[in-house]
Protein backbone atom coordinates (compact mmCIF):
# COMPACT_ATOMS: atom_id res chain seq x y z
CA UNK A 1 0.00 0.00 0.00
CA UNK A 2 1.33 3.63 -0.45
CA UNK A 3 1.23 6.34 2.26
CA UNK A 4 1.41 9.29 3.14
CA UNK A 5 4.48 10.55 3.12
CA UNK A 6 6.94 11.47 6.21
CA UNK A 7 6.76 14.90 7.29
CA UNK A 8 8.54 17.73 5.26
CA UNK A 9 9.34 14.37 2.10
CA UNK A 10 8.60 14.72 -0.82
CA UNK A 11 6.31 12.47 -2.04
CA UNK A 12 8.33 10.96 -5.09
CA UNK A 13 11.22 9.94 -2.63
CA UNK A 14 8.11 8.99 -0.49
CA UNK A 15 7.20 6.53 -3.28
CA UNK A 16 10.89 5.57 -4.39
CA UNK A 17 11.71 4.05 -1.03
CA UNK A 18 8.48 2.21 -0.75
CA UNK A 19 9.77 0.38 -3.86
CA UNK A 20 12.67 -0.05 -2.25
CA UNK A 21 10.96 -1.75 0.37
CA UNK A 22 9.97 -4.51 -1.69
CA UNK A 23 12.09 -7.88 -1.76
CA UNK A 24 12.20 -7.73 -5.48
CA UNK A 25 15.94 -10.12 -4.46
CA UNK A 26 17.82 -12.18 -6.90
CA UNK A 27 17.35 -15.75 -6.43
CA UNK A 28 13.72 -15.68 -5.05
CA UNK A 29 12.57 -12.36 -6.41
CA UNK A 30 8.78 -11.62 -5.64
CA UNK A 31 6.99 -10.11 -8.24
CA UNK A 32 3.66 -10.99 -8.38
CA UNK A 33 2.32 -10.23 -4.63
CA UNK A 34 4.24 -7.06 -4.63
CA UNK A 35 5.87 -5.43 -7.23
CA UNK A 36 2.59 -5.59 -9.80
CA UNK A 37 -0.23 -4.39 -6.96
CA UNK A 38 2.22 -1.51 -6.43
CA UNK A 39 2.81 -0.50 -10.18
CA UNK A 40 -0.81 -1.38 -10.70
CA UNK A 41 -1.88 1.37 -8.08
CA UNK A 42 0.40 3.79 -9.33
CA UNK A 43 -1.02 3.16 -13.38
CA UNK A 44 -4.39 4.02 -11.69
CA UNK A 45 -3.20 7.03 -9.67
CA UNK A 46 -1.45 8.41 -13.16
CA UNK A 47 -4.70 7.36 -15.52
CA UNK A 48 -2.20 5.30 -16.93
CA UNK A 49 -3.23 1.63 -18.98
CA UNK A 50 -1.74 -1.07 -17.61
CA UNK A 51 -1.32 -4.28 -18.99
CA UNK A 52 0.65 -7.63 -17.49
CA UNK A 53 2.85 -10.01 -19.86
CA UNK A 54 3.75 -13.02 -18.02
CA UNK A 55 6.87 -14.12 -20.02
CA UNK A 56 7.52 -17.42 -18.00
CA UNK A 57 6.17 -18.67 -15.14
CA UNK A 58 5.94 -16.03 -12.42
CA UNK A 59 7.55 -13.91 -14.36
CA UNK A 60 5.87 -10.84 -15.36
CA UNK A 61 6.47 -7.66 -17.56
CA UNK A 62 4.17 -4.82 -16.31
CA UNK A 63 3.58 -1.98 -18.79
CA UNK A 64 2.48 1.28 -18.06
CA UNK A 65 1.40 3.27 -21.10
CA UNK A 66 0.11 7.01 -21.59
CA UNK A 67 -1.00 7.30 -24.93
CA UNK A 68 -0.15 9.93 -27.25
CA UNK A 69 -2.28 12.03 -29.47
CA UNK A 70 -0.91 10.68 -32.59
CA UNK A 71 -1.07 6.87 -33.19
CA UNK A 72 0.88 6.84 -36.15
CA UNK A 73 3.93 7.32 -34.32
CA UNK A 74 6.06 5.06 -33.14
CA UNK A 75 6.90 4.59 -29.02
CA UNK A 76 8.92 5.36 -26.84
CA UNK A 77 9.69 2.95 -24.20
CA UNK A 78 11.06 3.50 -20.70
CA UNK A 79 12.60 0.54 -19.47
CA UNK A 80 13.42 -0.74 -15.84
CA UNK A 81 13.97 -4.21 -14.25
CA UNK A 82 12.40 -4.56 -11.16
CA UNK A 83 14.99 -7.33 -9.65
CA UNK A 84 17.78 -6.34 -7.71
CA UNK A 85 21.00 -8.13 -6.47
CA UNK A 86 21.56 -10.05 -3.43
CA UNK A 87 22.61 -8.57 -0.37
CA UNK A 88 25.87 -9.41 2.48
CA UNK A 89 23.55 -7.98 5.36
CA UNK A 90 26.24 -7.57 7.56
CA UNK A 91 28.22 -5.25 5.35
CA UNK A 92 25.82 -2.93 5.40
CA UNK A 93 25.14 -0.28 7.87
CA UNK A 94 21.46 -0.01 7.75
CA UNK A 95 19.06 -2.86 6.60
CA UNK A 96 18.99 -2.80 2.96
CA UNK A 97 15.69 -3.39 2.36
CA UNK A 98 14.21 -0.86 5.07
CA UNK A 99 15.30 2.48 2.42
CA UNK A 100 16.89 4.34 5.42
CA UNK A 101 17.14 8.38 5.18
CA UNK A 102 20.43 9.60 6.86
CA UNK A 103 20.48 13.28 7.87
CA UNK A 104 22.14 14.18 4.53
CA UNK A 105 19.27 12.49 2.41
CA UNK A 106 21.18 9.95 1.38
CA UNK A 107 18.73 6.67 1.05
CA UNK A 108 20.24 2.96 1.31
CA UNK A 109 19.02 0.57 0.05
CA UNK A 110 19.47 -2.43 -2.57
CA UNK A 111 18.67 -1.25 -5.57
CA UNK A 112 18.26 2.73 -5.22
CA UNK A 113 21.51 2.97 -8.02
CA UNK A 114 20.28 -0.10 -9.53
CA UNK A 115 17.27 0.47 -10.71
CA UNK A 116 14.69 1.34 -8.48
CA UNK A 117 15.50 5.16 -8.95
CA UNK A 118 14.63 5.41 -12.57
CA UNK A 119 11.42 3.39 -12.48
CA UNK A 120 10.33 5.93 -9.91
CA UNK A 121 11.46 8.63 -11.94
CA UNK A 122 9.91 7.78 -15.42
CA UNK A 123 6.58 7.79 -13.47
CA UNK A 124 7.33 10.70 -11.16
CA UNK A 125 8.06 13.03 -14.40
CA UNK A 126 4.76 11.64 -15.83
CA UNK A 127 2.81 12.47 -12.85
CA UNK A 128 4.34 15.72 -12.98
CA UNK A 129 3.63 16.22 -17.18
CA UNK A 130 0.04 14.83 -16.77
CA UNK A 131 -0.35 17.31 -13.72
CA UNK A 132 0.31 20.13 -15.80
CA UNK A 133 -1.82 19.20 -18.44
CA UNK A 134 0.64 18.32 -20.98
CA UNK A 135 -0.24 15.78 -23.88
CA UNK A 136 2.42 14.21 -26.28
CA UNK A 137 2.38 12.99 -29.77
CA UNK A 138 4.18 9.81 -29.07
CA UNK A 139 3.22 7.33 -26.86
CA UNK A 140 5.25 6.48 -23.90
CA UNK A 141 5.33 2.29 -22.64
CA UNK A 142 6.94 2.15 -19.23
CA UNK A 143 8.33 -1.04 -19.08
CA UNK A 144 9.17 -2.97 -15.82
CA UNK A 145 10.74 -6.15 -16.73
CA UNK A 146 11.47 -8.92 -14.10
CA UNK A 147 15.07 -11.00 -14.01
CA UNK A 148 17.20 -8.79 -15.77
CA UNK A 149 20.46 -9.41 -13.02
CA UNK A 150 20.58 -12.88 -13.97
CA UNK A 151 20.68 -12.13 -17.82
CA UNK A 152 17.01 -11.26 -18.69
CA UNK A 153 16.74 -15.08 -20.13
CA UNK A 154 12.98 -15.12 -18.22
CA UNK A 155 13.14 -11.46 -18.96
CA UNK A 156 13.38 -9.48 -21.74
CA UNK A 157 15.05 -11.50 -23.87
CA UNK A 158 11.81 -13.27 -23.93
CA UNK A 159 9.31 -10.68 -23.69
CA UNK A 160 11.26 -8.88 -27.52
CA UNK A 161 10.08 -11.95 -28.81
CA UNK A 162 6.06 -11.39 -27.85
CA UNK A 163 3.82 -10.64 -30.10
CA UNK A 164 3.04 -8.05 -27.37
CA UNK A 165 6.56 -6.55 -27.76
CA UNK A 166 5.50 -6.05 -31.09
CA UNK A 167 2.03 -4.19 -30.42
CA UNK A 168 4.31 -1.37 -28.47
CA UNK A 169 5.54 -0.67 -31.57
CA UNK A 170 8.86 0.61 -29.86
CA UNK A 171 11.12 3.30 -31.71
CA UNK A 172 13.57 4.26 -29.42
CA UNK A 173 14.09 3.39 -25.94
CA UNK A 174 15.53 4.51 -22.49
CA UNK A 175 17.06 1.84 -20.05
CA UNK A 176 19.70 1.90 -17.23
CA UNK A 177 22.99 3.21 -16.92
CA UNK A 178 25.57 3.87 -14.52
CA UNK A 179 26.01 6.53 -11.56
CA UNK A 180 28.93 9.23 -12.19
CA UNK A 181 30.83 10.32 -9.27
CA UNK A 182 31.28 13.77 -11.09
CA UNK A 183 29.51 16.47 -11.94
CA UNK A 184 29.22 14.75 -15.74
CA UNK A 185 26.55 12.26 -16.53
CA UNK A 186 27.36 9.32 -18.63
CA UNK A 187 25.08 7.86 -21.17
CA UNK A 188 25.52 4.81 -22.86
CA UNK A 189 25.04 3.90 -26.33
CA UNK A 190 26.49 0.00 -26.79
CA UNK A 191 27.44 -2.70 -24.75
CA UNK A 192 30.34 -5.49 -24.91
CA UNK A 193 29.76 -8.65 -25.60
CA UNK A 194 29.35 -10.79 -22.56
CA UNK A 195 31.26 -14.51 -24.03
CA UNK A 196 31.48 -17.11 -20.92
CA UNK A 197 33.36 -20.18 -22.01
CA UNK A 198 34.97 -23.27 -20.46
CA UNK A 199 37.81 -24.22 -21.35
CA UNK A 200 38.46 -28.04 -21.03
CA UNK A 201 41.86 -29.88 -20.88
CA UNK A 202 41.97 -33.69 -21.12
CA UNK A 203 45.54 -35.78 -21.05
CA UNK A 204 47.10 -38.84 -19.46
CA UNK A 205 45.98 -39.36 -16.20
CA UNK A 206 48.57 -41.39 -13.54
CA UNK A 207 50.08 -41.32 -10.26
CA UNK A 208 51.48 -38.24 -8.80
CA UNK A 209 54.55 -39.37 -8.32
CA UNK A 210 56.06 -39.87 -11.93
CA UNK A 211 56.72 -37.40 -15.25
CA UNK A 212 53.49 -38.23 -16.90
CA UNK A 213 53.66 -36.87 -20.38
CA UNK A 214 50.87 -34.92 -21.90
CA UNK A 215 48.84 -34.00 -18.99
CA UNK A 216 45.73 -32.36 -18.83
CA UNK A 217 47.10 -29.71 -16.04
CA UNK A 218 50.02 -29.02 -19.10
CA UNK A 219 47.54 -27.99 -21.47
CA UNK A 220 45.35 -25.85 -19.55
CA UNK A 221 48.23 -23.96 -18.31
CA UNK A 222 49.56 -23.08 -21.91
CA UNK A 223 45.59 -22.02 -22.54
CA UNK A 224 44.90 -20.13 -19.75
CA UNK A 225 48.70 -18.15 -20.27
CA UNK A 226 47.20 -17.43 -23.65
CA UNK A 227 44.46 -15.31 -22.91
CA UNK A 228 45.96 -14.11 -19.75
CA UNK A 229 48.58 -12.61 -22.32
CA UNK A 230 45.61 -11.13 -24.17
CA UNK A 231 44.20 -9.77 -20.96
CA UNK A 232 47.41 -8.13 -20.53
CA UNK A 233 47.55 -6.57 -23.63
CA UNK A 234 43.95 -5.07 -23.76
CA UNK A 235 44.93 -3.97 -20.11
CA UNK A 236 48.03 -2.20 -21.15
CA UNK A 237 45.77 -0.70 -24.63
CA UNK A 238 43.18 0.44 -22.01
CA UNK A 239 45.41 2.19 -19.62
CA UNK A 240 48.04 3.69 -22.67
CA UNK A 241 44.85 5.59 -24.25
CA UNK A 242 42.73 8.01 -21.98
CA UNK A 243 40.57 8.32 -24.72
CA UNK A 244 39.42 4.77 -24.29
CA UNK A 245 37.25 3.39 -21.42
CA UNK A 246 36.84 0.38 -19.83
CA UNK A 247 33.89 -0.47 -22.49
CA UNK A 248 35.99 0.47 -25.73
CA UNK A 249 38.39 -2.62 -24.98
CA UNK A 250 38.20 -6.32 -24.44
CA UNK A 251 38.19 -7.67 -21.24
CA UNK A 252 38.81 -11.21 -19.76
CA UNK A 253 39.16 -12.92 -15.98
CA UNK A 254 39.64 -16.34 -15.17
CA UNK A 255 36.88 -17.04 -12.79
CA UNK A 256 36.28 -20.15 -12.16
CA UNK A 257 39.17 -23.52 -12.26
CA UNK A 258 37.90 -27.05 -11.76
CA UNK A 259 39.83 -30.45 -11.76
CA UNK A 260 40.97 -32.91 -10.09
CA UNK A 261 40.41 -35.86 -7.20
CA UNK A 262 43.20 -36.28 -5.11
CA UNK A 263 46.75 -35.37 -4.74
CA UNK A 264 48.33 -38.67 -6.25
CA UNK A 265 46.10 -38.45 -8.95
CA UNK A 266 47.03 -37.00 -11.85
CA UNK A 267 43.59 -35.89 -13.48
CA UNK A 268 42.63 -37.21 -17.09
CA UNK A 269 40.44 -33.63 -17.30
CA UNK A 270 41.05 -30.27 -16.03
CA UNK A 271 38.39 -26.71 -16.65
CA UNK A 272 39.56 -22.90 -16.48
CA UNK A 273 36.15 -20.69 -17.27
CA UNK A 274 36.43 -17.26 -17.86
CA UNK A 275 34.25 -14.37 -18.55
CA UNK A 276 34.89 -12.44 -21.44
CA UNK A 277 33.39 -8.79 -22.28
CA UNK A 278 33.76 -8.51 -26.20
CA UNK A 279 33.98 -4.73 -27.23
CA UNK A 280 31.29 -3.81 -30.09
CA UNK A 281 33.52 -2.99 -32.51
CA UNK A 282 35.70 -6.79 -32.54
CA UNK A 283 35.05 -9.24 -35.33
CA UNK A 284 33.61 -11.62 -33.49
CA UNK A 285 34.35 -14.59 -35.91
CA UNK A 286 37.90 -13.74 -35.83
CA UNK A 287 37.74 -13.22 -31.93
CA UNK A 288 36.41 -17.03 -31.86
CA UNK A 289 38.74 -18.45 -34.53
CA UNK A 290 41.78 -16.46 -31.83
CA UNK A 291 40.48 -18.43 -28.74
CA UNK A 292 40.59 -21.87 -31.29
CA UNK A 293 43.85 -21.19 -31.73
CA UNK A 294 44.71 -20.57 -28.77
CA UNK A 295 43.36 -24.03 -27.31
CA UNK A 296 45.29 -25.71 -30.73
CA UNK A 297 48.53 -24.44 -29.53
CA UNK A 298 48.48 -25.74 -26.31
CA UNK A 299 47.56 -29.42 -27.07
CA UNK A 300 45.64 -32.34 -28.56
CA UNK A 301 42.31 -32.44 -26.27
CA UNK A 302 42.06 -28.98 -25.78
CA UNK A 303 38.50 -27.56 -26.16
CA UNK A 304 35.97 -25.10 -25.71
CA UNK A 305 32.56 -24.76 -24.72
CA UNK A 306 30.27 -21.81 -24.45
CA UNK A 307 27.82 -20.99 -21.64
CA UNK A 308 26.92 -17.54 -22.81
CA UNK A 309 27.85 -16.20 -26.12
CA UNK A 310 26.11 -12.88 -27.39
CA UNK A 311 27.14 -12.49 -31.09
CA UNK A 312 24.56 -9.35 -32.00
CA UNK A 313 26.52 -5.76 -30.49
CA UNK A 314 24.55 -3.36 -31.99
CA UNK A 315 25.55 0.67 -31.78
CA UNK A 316 22.91 3.07 -31.48
CA UNK A 317 24.30 6.41 -33.12
CA UNK A 318 25.61 9.05 -31.09
CA UNK A 319 25.51 11.89 -34.01
CA UNK A 320 23.08 14.02 -35.50
CA UNK A 321 22.04 11.00 -38.00
CA UNK A 322 20.02 9.79 -35.05
CA UNK A 323 17.15 12.28 -34.46
CA UNK A 324 16.32 10.93 -31.03
CA UNK A 325 19.84 11.26 -30.06
CA UNK A 326 19.46 14.88 -31.70
CA UNK A 327 17.01 15.56 -29.24
CA UNK A 328 18.52 13.66 -26.25
CA UNK A 329 21.55 15.75 -26.70
CA UNK A 330 19.84 19.18 -27.44
CA UNK A 331 17.85 19.14 -23.67
CA UNK A 332 20.68 18.38 -22.13
CA UNK A 333 22.42 21.23 -23.94
CA UNK A 334 19.66 23.06 -22.89
CA UNK A 335 19.71 21.86 -18.98
CA UNK A 336 23.97 22.48 -19.03
CA UNK A 337 23.89 18.90 -18.11
CA UNK A 338 27.55 17.56 -19.02
CA UNK A 339 27.04 14.13 -20.77
CA UNK A 340 29.77 11.67 -22.10
CA UNK A 341 28.47 8.96 -24.13
CA UNK A 342 30.27 5.39 -23.63
CA UNK A 343 30.15 1.68 -24.29
CA UNK A 344 28.30 0.03 -21.38
CA UNK A 345 31.01 -2.30 -20.15
CA UNK A 346 28.91 -5.05 -18.70
CA UNK A 347 25.64 -6.35 -19.85
CA UNK A 348 21.87 -5.10 -19.55
CA UNK A 349 18.34 -5.84 -21.00
CA UNK A 350 19.29 -2.57 -23.48
CA UNK A 351 20.99 -5.32 -25.76
CA UNK A 352 17.91 -7.28 -26.42
CA UNK A 353 16.01 -3.83 -27.46
CA UNK A 354 18.87 -2.85 -29.66
CA UNK A 355 19.36 -6.52 -31.33
CA UNK A 356 15.65 -6.44 -32.02
CA UNK A 357 15.91 -3.25 -34.04
CA UNK A 358 15.38 -0.64 -31.19
CA UNK A 359 17.28 2.17 -30.73
CA UNK A 360 18.50 2.51 -27.46
CA UNK A 361 20.38 4.75 -24.81
CA UNK A 362 21.68 3.64 -21.18
CA UNK A 363 20.45 6.21 -18.65
CA UNK A 364 20.70 6.39 -15.18
CA UNK A 365 20.73 10.22 -14.22
CA UNK A 366 22.76 10.11 -11.08
CA UNK A 367 25.74 12.33 -11.27
CA UNK A 368 27.84 13.29 -7.89
CA UNK A 369 27.66 9.99 -6.80
CA UNK A 370 29.81 7.20 -6.07
CA UNK A 371 29.14 3.89 -8.41
CA UNK A 372 27.86 1.59 -5.86
CA UNK A 373 25.48 -0.73 -7.75
CA UNK A 374 26.27 -4.30 -6.80
CA UNK A 375 28.16 -3.29 -3.53
CA UNK A 376 27.59 -2.91 -0.06
CA UNK A 377 25.48 -0.26 0.83
CA UNK A 378 23.88 1.12 -2.02
CA UNK A 379 22.92 4.53 -1.77
CA UNK A 380 21.40 7.38 -3.54
CA UNK A 381 21.28 11.14 -2.35
CA UNK A 382 17.13 12.32 -2.22
CA UNK A 383 18.25 15.86 -3.93
CA UNK A 384 20.10 13.43 -6.92
CA UNK A 385 17.01 11.47 -7.43
CA UNK A 386 14.84 14.51 -7.51
CA UNK A 387 16.61 16.35 -10.07
CA UNK A 388 16.76 13.25 -12.00
CA UNK A 389 12.97 13.70 -11.92
CA UNK A 390 13.56 17.11 -13.57
CA UNK A 391 15.65 15.69 -16.19
CA UNK A 392 13.01 13.12 -17.59
CA UNK A 393 10.24 15.96 -17.17
CA UNK A 394 12.33 17.55 -19.93
CA UNK A 395 13.77 14.63 -21.99
CA UNK A 396 10.12 12.64 -22.46
CA UNK A 397 8.13 15.66 -24.11
CA UNK A 398 11.46 16.22 -26.31
CA UNK A 399 11.32 11.94 -27.57
CA UNK A 400 8.07 12.00 -27.41
CA UNK A 401 7.69 14.89 -30.19
CA UNK A 402 10.59 13.68 -32.10
CA UNK A 403 8.02 14.40 -35.77
CA UNK A 404 7.39 11.59 -37.91
CA UNK A 405 10.59 9.49 -39.08
CA UNK A 406 10.53 9.04 -42.99
CA UNK A 407 9.95 5.75 -42.32
CA UNK A 408 6.79 6.70 -40.38
CA UNK A 409 5.12 8.95 -42.80
C1 LIG B 1 25.47 -11.86 -19.16
S1 LIG B 1 24.06 -11.76 -18.25
C2 LIG B 1 24.60 -11.00 -16.78
C3 LIG B 1 24.28 -9.60 -16.70
C4 LIG B 1 25.15 -8.80 -15.78
N1 LIG B 1 24.73 -7.43 -15.78
C5 LIG B 1 25.21 -6.51 -14.95
C6 LIG B 1 24.75 -5.11 -15.15
O1 LIG B 1 25.97 -6.80 -14.06
C7 LIG B 1 26.60 -8.89 -16.25
O2 LIG B 1 27.02 -8.10 -17.10
O3 LIG B 1 27.32 -9.76 -15.75
ZN1 LIG C 1 20.54 -2.90 -13.45
ZN1 LIG D 1 22.60 -4.82 -11.71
Amino acid sequence: KITTSPKGEHPSVTLFRQYLRIRTVQPEPNYVDEVVLFLEKIASDLGLDCQKVEVAPGRVVTILTWQGTDPRLQSLVLNSHTDVVPVFEEHWSHDPFEAFKDPQGNIYARGAQDMKCVGIQYLEAIRRLKGEGKRLPRTIHLTFVPDEEIGGHKGMELFVKRPEFQALRAGFALDEGLASPTETFVVFYSERSPWWLRITSSGNPGHGSRFIENTAAEKLHRVVASVLEFREQEKLRLQSDPSLTLGAVTSVNLTVLQGGVAYNVVPATMSASFDFRVAPDVDLKAFEKRIQGWCQDAGEGVTYQFQQKWTEPRITATDDSNPWWAEFSRVCREMSLAVKPEIFPAATDSRYLRAAGVPALGFSPMNLTPVLLHDHNEFLNEAVFLRGIDIYVRLLPALASVPALPHER
